[in-house]
């Protein structure tokens, strides 16, 4: 996951190959919540692991569920036959799945809980759910403004004598929170049947359907009459159904349905293949293909699986109630941006009371890119940038809402070959943590990757700053002269001395060394080695190997093979001259020799090696007059490099200078 502060994606031209999707939040949710409720041990397959079950999760344990959780296999032990905790504060961030339905089932169950979230989930409102657990004799009060969280919950006198009413058409949540809940007051002995009637036109009904389907699961068969009357049967009860699959999030699917859709068609006929959910799924959302496919992508489906790939072109504008996929109905939007005229979203005043207000929201991200965008109470309508003329380089604000980023990124298609910067990509966390890694890994760039060189002599803290930056940006991180290091330590465990005599048999080592860079630590073959190499003899064997011209050469399509999506910090001493010559901005770093020296030894000492400043300044000098007098790449400047001398400069001084030079560099 990205938690940078910002995320520039280049211009991207294709998405190809497959990608498996996180499990649904919707699914993982419900299922949690109804193996908390059940008697016995449920084990749920594929959850979702993200901010949104996060929340969910540690709730129950809280309420004194049994949690285990293994990778993407969580083992619930219900509160059915276990003792449940009577009081709890439960913060549930910013997840509906998990504030409306543990809202209903702790107010039916009783107890002293306190239940809120961030902000924003103190400003979605919860209402109409408070208002029919309240007439059901439930006792809800609110901790801030009413009608919406934090809440506090009592004990309840519950009356199921008469119908309990409850409106619709804010959140489909608060039916579905009514329908998870109250099984439990159906299986107390005596008991009638109960029933739920809807008040109001019922929004978002496809997740209606969800929440029936799973509790079908789970033993209970629920009895519907159109949309408005929802009978739960006398003596219903929960019963778990041992094990459990999550499909595939049909909502994060419809990023990639429709990445495929604007995707230049490339060499091969397929397109992008989505595993994890196919069109049989139990989503709503994953009526998302018929709109994708009205406006000309072809799709194709099978047993969990869906083939995307480009078919009419431009898209074909739509005009589309979508109040059946609130959610995807968001990625329709960025769609638009690429369709043939201007395309409207009806019937989506939910919309304004999600996330963030994702009308306006929407709207006004849209209008920074070109297009023409105006709004309603209820609707949306987009008029696409000219293709050729209209588009701009935008940074998005993404208001703490994971579809806005999502979406957004959409926009690194256009044919203008423009960038996209993501402000706060982490945001995505609350329903698809890795979302940009896994568009990263099937998306080819339309203009190079973009790398940010960072050369200079040794101990020039080179290392640090450029990995810090590296950090900051989100970019994969280069350190070449490990490269080297790594090179002269496979050589010396091959019995080679790195000296010109061994030079082929050094190159080819080079030239399938199995390096691995993971944050800040290097493997080679499996090996950790992030200390091996940094000792003062594996950095003589690195300037060794570094001056034979065969072994440099070898490494040249190792190093460009890092240069991948979003970009590249690459640090050395011949990135900017050598290596990426077209790299859009590079750096050349120097410090005086006394300091260089200094910070040597400091960081010798540190680590409990004993050292002699007065031989290290030698050594540095020694290295740096071979480094810069050696007949192939010699260390200098490039051209265009800009000179840093950090002598004087702390790491954040110097990190910052070559953001700031960074983004002089950047359109937005
Ligand atoms: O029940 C659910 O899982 C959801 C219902 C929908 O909300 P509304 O019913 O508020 O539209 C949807 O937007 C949300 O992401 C998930
Ligand atoms: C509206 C959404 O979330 P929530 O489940 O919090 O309502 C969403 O995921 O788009």
């Amino acid at each position: 996951m990205y938690d940078t502060e910002f995320l520039d994606i280049p211009a991207l031209r294709s998405v190809r190959g497959s990608v498996r999707l996180p499990g649904s939040k919707s699914i993982s949710n419900r299922v949690l919540l109804l193996a908390a409720l059940c008697e016995g041990r449920t084990v749920v397959h594929d959850l979702l692991d993200s901010d949104d079950t996060r929340v969910m999760l540690d709730a129950l344990r809280a309420l004194g569920c049994g949690v285990q959780v293994d990778g993407s296999r969580a083992t619930i032990d219900g509160l059915g036959n276990r003792p449940r905790q009577p009081q709890a504060e439960l913060f549930l961030g910013n997840a509906g799945t998990a504030m409306r339905p543990l809202t209903a089932a702790l107010a039916v169950l009783g107890g002293d809980y306190q239940l809120r979230g961030i902000p924003r989930m103190h400003e979605r409102p919860i209402g109409d759910l408070v208002d029919a657990l309240r007439a059901l004799g439930c006792t809800i009060d609110y901790l801030g403004t009413p009608g919406y969280p934090p809440l506090r919950i009592g004990q309840p006198a519950v009356r199921l004598d008469q119908p309990i009413g409850v409106r619709g058409d804010v959140s489909s949540q608060f039916l579905t929170a009514l329908l998870l809940a109250l099984p439990l007051a159906a299986s107390q002995p005596g008991r009638r049947d109960v029933v739920i009637e809807v008040v109001g036109e019922l929004i978002s009904r496809p997740y209606v359907e969800i929440t029936l389907q799973l509790l079908a699961r789970f033993g209970v068969q629920v009895q519907r009459e159109g949309w408005s009357r929802f009978t739960i049967p006398q003596g219903s009860r929960y019963r778990s159904p041992g094990d459990i699959h999550v499909e595939a999030d049909a909502s994060s699917a419809s990023y990639f349905i429709a990445a495929g859709a604007i995707s230049e068609p490339g060499r091969g006929p397929n397109g992008l293949k989505i595993e994890g959910v196919g069109e049989q799924s139990i989503q709503g959302d994953i009526r998302f293909v018929d709109a994708a496919r009205a406006m000309g992508a072809e799709i194709d489906s099978g047993p969990n699986w869906l083939q995307v790939r480009r078919g009419a072109w431009p898209l074909k504008a739509i005009d589309l109630d979508c109040n059946h996929i609130p959610d995807a109905a968001m990625t329709l939007a960025a769609m638009a941006l690429y369709a043939d005229g201007p395309s409207t979203l009806r019937n989506i005043a939910s919309w304004r009371v999600k996330e963030t207000d994702r009308i306006a929201a929407m709207a006004t991200e849209l209008r920074k890119l070109g297009a023409q965008v105006e709004e309603g109470t209820d609707f949306i309508r987009v008029t696409p940038p000219d293709s050729t003329t209209g588009w701009r380089a935008a940074s998005l604000h993404t208001y703490d809402d994971h579809r806005m980023a999502m979406c957004g990124s959409l926009a690194a298609f256009n044919p203008a070959r423009l960038p996209v910067r993501i402000q706060d990509p982490r945001c995505v966390g609350k329903t698809f943590p890795d979302y940009f890694e896994t568009l990263f890994a099937i998306a080819e760039p339309s203009t190079p990757v973009p790398v940010l060189c960072v050369d200079g002599p040794t101990a020039s803290g080179k290392g640090t700053l450029a990995a810090a930056v590296a950090h900051r940006l989100g970019y994969h991180y280069l350190d070449s002269g490990a490269l080297y290091r790594l090179t002269g330590l496979a050589a010396r465990q091959a019995q080679l001395e790195p000296e010109p005599v061994n030079e082929a048999e050094i190159a080819a080592l080079a030239r399938q060394l199995p390096v691995q860079f993971r944050a800040d630590r290097v493997w080679l073959a499996g090996e950790e080695v992030t200390e091996q190499i940094r000792s003062e003899a594996a950095g003589m064997d690195a300037s060794r190997v570094s001056a034979l011209p065969s072994v440099r050469e070898a490494l040249l399509n190792l190093q460009h093979s890092f240069a991948r999506l979003p970009g590249l910090v690459a640090d050395g001493r011949d990135m900017g001259t050598q290596i990426f010559p077209f790299a859009p901005l590079k750096v050349f770093l120097t410090a005086d020799a006394a300091q260089r020296a200094d910070r040597r030894h400091k960081q010798l000492i540190s680590k409990g090696i004993s050292a002699n400043i007065d031989s290290l300044r030698a050594d540095l000098a020694a290295r740096d007059a071979r480094d810069s007098s050696r007949s192939v790449a010699p260390l200098q400047p490039a051209q265009d490099a800009l000179l840093l001398d950090n002598s004087q400069l702390s790491v954040e001084e110097s990190v910052d200078r070559v953001l700031g030079w960074w983004q002089a560099r950047q359109p937005f």
